[in-house]
Formats: C-alpha cells, structure tokens, sequence
C-alpha cells in the first residue's frame, strides 16, 4: 500500500492556503508553509495507523489466508526475514503451513505479502493472467538504468508481448546449438587461465615433488569473468576479453554494481514507501554511482550495435551471435536494441556465475558426485589440450552431467525470489487479491517443496533427474509432481528466454572445470550451509566470495 503523498500534498496545500489568508472561519491564521507542514504531518499520522494497524489486522480483504504465527506488532515477519537469506523463511513455511496455494504474511510495517505456493496458483500468476501480475515500479528505478529501462525485461502487455516474439527467434534452440562451440571454447580458455594461475601460486607455496598443483581460487570471480566474455562473444559478438584481463573495465563495472552496499540497501527500503523517480534523483554516491554505470554500458552496447549495422549494410553480417540475429529481423529502433543488448548482459552473465559459484560448492561436499561427473566428462568428451571442440548432440548425450545441472539449478537457482504487483482487482485461487498487492514468486521455496518434490526435496540428488526404469517420464521432471516445481527460470510469458542458452553454456563451463580440476571446501565449516552468509539482491552469491581449494587433475 503506496503511500497517498500527491492527494496528502494537495490537501495539505488547498487547506493550508485558505488558512493562510484566514478563510476558515473559527481557525486560526497562520503562515503557508506552517499550515502546510502541520497538515501534511497529521494527514501522514493518521495514514500510517491506517496502513500499519488498522487495515493489515481488521480491513484486509486478504485476511483468512493462511500466514505464519509470531508476527511483530509493526513489523508482522520483518526480523525473520532480514535474519535469514532471501528465500528461506518462505520455503520453510511453504513446508509447514496448511494452504491452497497462497499464503499470506506481514513484512516491514506490516505491509502485506502474497507467497503463490501450488502448481495452479503458479499457473494463474505466471501464466495464465500473467500481465495482471506486473513488476513493480521500484523495481524498474532500481535496477531498471543497468538492465535497460525500455528491454524486455521491464515491458508490460503489448508491448512485452511484441518485444518477446521478435527475440524469440534468436533464442531458437537451432541458434543456440549454433553458439556451443562458443561456450566450449572460451571454457577452455577460462580452464587454461585458471591451471596457469593455480600451477603459479604452487610453484610459490613449493609443497614438494610430486605433489598435484593445487591453490585456494575465489570460483566467484572466475565464474564472473567466464560468463561476461562468453555472453560477449554468443550475445553482442564481442570478445570483453574479462578471462584475460581481469582489470576489464566492463567487469570490473559489474563486480561494482552487484557488490553488497548499504547504501543500495537503504535505498532499496525507501523504494518500499518512496516513488523510485524520486529516489533515482537524491544525489548520493550509489545513485552517482549506478548512472556513471548505466552510461558506460550504454554506451559499449551502443558502440557494437553500429559496429553490426555496418557489417549488415555491408552485407558481410555471418555472426550466429544474439545481436546479429535480432538485428536481422529488424524490429527494433536503435535505442531500444541497446537497452535489449543491456538487458543480456546483465541478466545473462550474473545469472550463470552465480550457478556455476553453486555449482563449485555443491560438488566440494559432494566429492562422490563430483569424482562420478568427472568420470562421465573424461569417457564423453574430447580433452582440453586438443583443438577439437563440443556439439549440443555430445552435451545432450551425457545423463550424468544433465542431472548434475539441473539438480544444481533446482537446489540453488540464481534467482532466489521475484516480485509482482497486481495491476488491477484480480484473484488467485478464488481469493480476491486487491490492486497494488505484492506477489512473491519465490524459486528458492517452490524448488525445495516438499509437497512437490517428496520427502527428500531438501536434498541434493542429481539422481532423481535419471530414469528409474525405461519409460520413467517422472525423471523428466526430477520426480516433481508438477513442471511448476522447477522455478528457476519461472514459466509462462515472462519465464527466462535464455533458459536455453543458459542451460548450455552452465554445462559446458562445468564440464570444463570439472573435468580438469578437483575441489574441495577450503572452509569446511561451509559444510553446513548456514554458516554462509548469502548476498541477496537479483542473484543470491555467497556475500564473502566462495573459496575453494583447487587441484589440477594429470590427464585431461
Ligand atoms: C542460470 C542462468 C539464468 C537464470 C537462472 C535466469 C533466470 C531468469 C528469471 C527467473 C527470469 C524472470 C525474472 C522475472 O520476471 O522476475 C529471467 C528473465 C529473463 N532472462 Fe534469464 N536467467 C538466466 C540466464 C539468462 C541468460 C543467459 C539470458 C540471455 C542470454 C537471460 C535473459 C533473460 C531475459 C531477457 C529475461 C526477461 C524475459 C521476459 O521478461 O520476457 N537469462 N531469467
């Protein structure tokens, strides 16, 4: 519930002016702005015991639903939330409080929030009225100057939908089977640069004949540098050339922006309360910060976007990357192409790091999966030394590494929540849900379900991603009950577009690193997940980097 402040202000104004001039007859004269001040704060008062007392516990046509006990008086869960990573007080009480597919709780001034929890649920807020649902308006002015305003990613109805069916094509599975030779060879250019690095801090810490080169990496980091080059070179056709030179403007921009700051969190509470326009205009350094940001992307986004044009007017426009297919439909303007170019970029290359970071993890304490991946990768694909490279046919061919991706996409997916506003009075679930109410779509909570996936949801298991007999269709599906229980990438019109060439690209980068390097926690506290303190924000990452203790393996 957004604070009223244009009808608070002009009630504040209109009355403070006539008693101003003294035209209100037994109320006293006063001066303009007094009045105004005056009037405004008692108006604010009275909207706030509205909006954080009266209406959250008497009014709400939301009240019934199921919710978690113990709220705050203010505050409703506000303390269990901030207290544990994004997604976590959601998922545990998707498994433990009776509902039929929606749950309601109290946040920061007991501001109300929806969880949506059944596959049907899911299916209405998704897919079925999916432009009922939007994304909020703070959300664009946070994040929307560094994903592009104008792309994809923040339209809404028509124009969304126009948008998405010209890029569709370009994300084609018979492109993205085109870009595997992409994502294999600039894999084997991150493993060689990573080998180099660990081989070098070996030689320093001189651990004795015989002894495997090994070395403590941050996979974070690594992870961040692979995936920006690749989405570089497969999305705009741009070598960033980040696995090289880790001192690359464009990376070292990114790590900036998506590094936990106080200032972006505060910010991001007022958006709570405060229309984002305004928030985006108070001269403080993130803000300074995020636009110097936006302008510099734009304008690389920019560059390369007329960099293809002459190519294609020159007829001599071969590229198989994203940006040559979209450009070759012709229907975008130039501005908006470069806002769609933003968009890939960013949510495209965090996305995927954070996986791989995931992924480094999971296998460090599952040494078992790890050492029987490895056997797949080396039986099943060429080794790096060689020149030869990889197809989708050899990636779609290896169950093992399928189930290990999917299996990590599934237990820590990138995206731990999203949000949606309901645009208009609408339902889920028969339950009236007023205009302006907040949705959480929550990955991290539908993908660990224990009514979807069975008593063993909170477990990693690559396995249950493989057929039990011939004809298990369930393993399709990981055993889920539902395709909604996967939410990693959501579903429906506004489900991830690069699902795809994510999916591709997470599995060549892991095969890669697997097949060449052994990991192990070098923190083994880490062991237990708790002891991870988890940045939040778009992508959940571990806030103080992921380090890992990595050898290199002889004989690949
Ligand atoms: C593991 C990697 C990835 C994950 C988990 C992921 C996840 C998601 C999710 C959850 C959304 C929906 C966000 C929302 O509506 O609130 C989304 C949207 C989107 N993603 Fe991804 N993504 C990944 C990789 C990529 C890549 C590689 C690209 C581009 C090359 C990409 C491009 C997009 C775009 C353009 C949208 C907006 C789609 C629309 O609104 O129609 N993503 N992604």
């Amino acid at each position: 519930m957004g604070l009223p402040y244009r009808s608070i202000s002009a009630v504040s104004l209109g009355v403070g002016y006539l008693l101003s001039l003294g035209g209100l007859p037994q109320a006293p004269k006063t001066g303009l702005l007094f009045a105004f001040v005056a009037l405004w704060s008692f108006q604010f008062m009275l909207y706030a015991a509205w909006a954080v007392v009266l209406y959250p516990k008497l009014f709400s046509p939301l009240l019934g639903l199921p919710e978690p006990t113990g709220n705050s008086f203010f505050n409703g869960q506000w303390a269990k939330i901030t207290g544990k990573p994004t997604g976590i007080p959601m998922l545990e009480w998707v498994n433990s409080i009776p509902n039929d597919g929606v749950i309601r709780y109290l946040g920061l001034l007991n501001q109300e929030r929806l969880i949506v929890t059944s596959p049907k649920a899911l299916a209405e807020v998704l897919t079925t009225k999916s432009y009922d649902f939007q994304k909020p308006d703070s959300l664009r002015f946070s994040i929307g100057r560094i994903l592009g305003m104008t792309g994809i990613l923040f339209t809404e109805g028509d124009e969304h939908r126009a948008q998405r069916r010209s890029l569709l094509p370009a994300f084609a599975f018979r492109h993205i089977k085109d870009l595997y030779p992409v994502f294999w060879s600039k894999s084997r250019e991150c493993v060689d640069a990573m080998t180099e690095a660990i081989i070098s801090d070996a030689a320093k810490a001189a651990e004795g004949p015989g002894s495997r080169p090994a070395s403590v990496i941050e996979v974070g980091t690594w992870a961040s540098r692979a995936t920006l080059d690749i989405i570089g070179v497969a999305g705009l056709g741009r070598d960033f050339g980040a696995i090289e030179n880790p001192t690359n403007e464009l990376n070292q921009t990114y790590q900036h922006l998506f590094r936990p700051s106080r200032q972006a969190e505060i910010l991001g509470l007022l958006g709570l309360f405060i229309p984002g326009w305004f928030l985006d205009k108070l001269p403080v350094k993130r803000n300074g910060d995020v636009h110097a940001a936006a302008r510099f992307i734009r304008a690389t986004c920019a560059d390369l976007i007329q960099e293809k044009k002459q190519k294609l007017a020159r007829k001599e426009l071969t590229d198989v990357d994203i940006l040559s297919v979209a450009l070759e439909s012709g229907g975008f303007t130039d501005e908006n192409l470069v806002d769609q170019m933003m968009t890939f970029l960013a949510a495209g290359h965090e996305t995927t790091a954070s996986s791989m970071t995931w992924a480094i993890y999971l296998l460090a304490r599952h040494q078992y999966v790890q050492s029987r991946l490895r056997d797949e990768i080396r039986e099943r694909l060429p080794p790096l030394g060689t020149d030869s490279t990889v197809s989708s046919l050899d990636i779609d061919h290896m169950p093992y590494l399928n189930a290990v991706v999917n299996e990590i996409l599934r237990y820590f997916g990138p995206v731990p929540m999203t949000l949606r506003e309901s645009a208009i009075d609408t339902s889920i679930q028969g339950h009236f849900v007023p205009k302006g109410t907040r949705i959480m779509i929550t990955p991290w909570a539908i993908n660990k379900s224990e009514s979807m996936w069975g008593a063993d949801a909170l477990q990693f298991n690559p396995d249950r991603w493989i057929p039990k007999s011939e004809g298990d269709k369930r393993a399709a599906s990981g055993g889920a009950t539902s395709n909604y229980a996967f939410m990693t990438f959501l579903h429906g019109p506004r489900s991830c577009i690069g699902q795809a060439f994510a999916k591709a690209e997470f599995a060549c980068l892991l095969a890669s690193w697997v097949g060449r390097f052994e990991f192990e926690l070098h923190n083994k506290e880490e062991a237990d997940e708790a002891k991870i303190l988890i940045k939040g924000g778009i992508t959940a990452r571990p806030a103080k980097g992921m380090y890992i203790k990595t050898t290199v393996v002889e004989g690949w």
